[in-house]
């Protein structure tokens, strides 16, 4: 495995990291070598050095002693290049083939780009002058999110990987998909009869979807400035848990089958013209405010944001799949920095009863929801009413739960991703008609900011978004739920979490 931006951000938090998860659970071939790509320059021991820095900060599994770490780091080299240099190259070439005859293996090549996307069609070119894109054996281009700023841009990148790559050797990383539970939507709807018969309009009332952070841009303004949450979350993570919740039951679990149901969602999504977007899509900006306790700056006080910057770090949206299962069914999704809690959640809330026998004063009979936790408490729990001890007809909400890792820790994305790609499972990859519907529904939003038909909400830092985020809903007669793992036997309402 190459790495093309081997001493960035990414494979130091999430890349080296899952390597050794893999290695610990051997879970990687018995003969591999990692080739570190950058242009600063390092030698194979300083390298190896942030390597063993990575896992001990970030890695799940820690080193337990120096035998297997020496065993594991032995695989790891360095090489400087600037992508952009064709002769740069043949350097890793060499390092690849010297490797492949070392061991007497065929060519099974993955070229992971954890590079900016405007340089994936550079390298995929420059591998083909050199001779690496055309092997004998499997080559496979990992590349990450967000792939262009929009659909033309996208539809560019993807032109020009084609060239040295066909669809099925491009392996598109949306780490999401690589999430326990979000790989889990599929076995609970499609392996529980309770679930899927009432999966449709005729019983569910609404579909919310969150991915609440408390960070804020951290050090990745140069990137998050120009990109905002619109195309850093929405147009990829929080579309895929979209399509997880809404496809159809594939007719078999094969990644064609999957993937055609999902891409069937999308073309079902409603699409804003840029004069209704105001109607269902919100957006904010954080002001200062308070987080666990410590005082935290407004996004356009960041280091390297523009003190103007108009960039949104929260949307939040109404979206309806117009099919027959789906039809009049909102899907609110959120999404934004320096929010209350870090949580990525979807709730399912199911139609009121048609009669309540249970009228009181109190008005306590409350929705059945079933919420699926994702981050960071894996898990799902089902909310359901019953009788308050001791009371006559008195109501209360309980939950029914199930913990994914409370007993012991689940694999990160990252780990099921790369592990995927290297034996060649596409299924939780995002597929190229994806990216492009996803595109296509959001640059009529990006363009209606863009132009300023809408304007740009602020919120407080520690909140859970502007008040517009909240009316979006109350519009519907309904409200955002909050089930987190501090009130798993109390469900509350989003907005009780804002006061307390
Ligand atoms: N960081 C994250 O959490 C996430 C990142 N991503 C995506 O991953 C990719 C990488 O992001 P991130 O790691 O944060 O970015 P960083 O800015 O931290 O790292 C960029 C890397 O690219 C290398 N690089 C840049 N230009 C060249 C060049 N001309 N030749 C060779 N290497 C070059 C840099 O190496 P050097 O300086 O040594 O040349 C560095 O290793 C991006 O596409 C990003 O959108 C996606 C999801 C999350
Ligand atoms: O892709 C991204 O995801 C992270 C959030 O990921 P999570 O696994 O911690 O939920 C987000 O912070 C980042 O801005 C975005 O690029």
């Amino acid at each position: 495995m190459v790495i093309f931006g081997a001493t960035g951000d990414l494979a130091k938090r999430k890349l080296f990291p899952a390597l050794f998860s893999l290695y610990m659970n051997k879970l990687l071939p018995p003969a591999f070598r990692i080739i570190g790509v950058g242009r600063r320059p390092r030698t194979h021991e300083q390298f190896r050095e942030a390597v063993r820095k990575s896992v001990d900060e970030f890695s799940r599994i820690k080193v337990a002693d120096e035998a297997s770490w020496q065993q594991f780091i032995k695989n790891f080299t360095y090489t400087v290049a600037d992508v952009t240099n064709p002769s740069d190259y043949e350097g890793i070439k060499s390092l690849i083939e010297g490797f492949e005859t070392e061991h007497g293996v065929e060519p099974c090549r993955l070229f992971y780009l954890a590079i900016a996307p405007d340089l994936f069609a550079t390298v995929s070119h420059n591998l083909k002058a050199i001779g690496l894109g055309d092997t004998r054996g499997v080559k496979r281009l990992i590349i990450e999110k967000p792939i262009g700023n929009d659909f033309l841009s996208a539809k560019e990148i993807d032109e020009q990987i084609k060239q040295t790559f066909t669809e099925k050797e491009i392996y598109r990383i949306d780490h999401y998909l690589g999430k326990e539970m979000v790989q889990n939507i599929n076995v609970i709807r499609f392996a529980n009869n309770i679930f899927e018969p009432l999966w449709n309009h005729h019983h569910i009332a609404c579909v919310q979807i969150t991915a609440s952070e408390t960070v804020g841009v951290e050090e990745r303004a140069a990137y998050y400035d120009r990109a905002g949450a619109l195309r850093d979350m929405v147009q990829n993570h929080m579309l895929q848990m979209l399509m997880m919740v809404c496809m159809e039951p594939p007719s078999r679990l094969k990644t064609e089958a999957i993937h055609d149901e999902k891409i069937k969602v999308l073309r079902s999504l409603r699409r804003y013209s840029e004069e209704e977007v105001g109607a269902y899509v919100v957006r904010g900006q954080y002001q200062a405010g308070i987080l666990n306790g410590k005082a935290v700056p407004a996004y356009r006080d960041e280091k390297n944001v523009d003190s103007a910057s108009e960039t949104e770090t929260f949307v939040a949206a109404k979206l309806y799949v117009d099919n027959l299962r789906w039809a009049g069914v909102p899907f609110y999704i959120r999404t934004g920095k320096r929010m209350g809690a870090k949580a990525t959640e979807i709730v399912i809330q199911f139609k009121e009863m048609p009669k309540n026998l249970y009228f009181n004063k109190n008005n306590d009979l409350g929705p059945n929801l079933l919420v699926i936790t994702i981050n960071p408490d894996e898990g799902i729990h089902m909310v359901l009413n019953a009788k308050k001890p001791g009371s006559d007809n008195q109501i209360m909400p309980i939950a029914m739960e199930f913990c994914n890792n409370c007993e012991q820790g689940t694999p990160e994305a990252y780990e099921s991703l790369i592990h995927d790609a290297i034996v060649g499972d596409q299924t939780f990859f995002t597929h190229w008609e994806e990216v492009a519907l996803a595109w296509e529904f959001i640059d009529p939003i990006r363009r209606a900011w863009d132009r300023n038909l809408h304007k740009l909400d602020f919120y407080e830092s520690g909140t859970w978004g502007p008040a517009s985020a909240h009316a979006l809903l109350a519009e519907e007669g309904h409200h955002w739920w909050s089930v987190t793992k501090e009130r798993q036997h109390r469900v509350v309402r989003a907005t009780e979490v804002i006061t307390t």
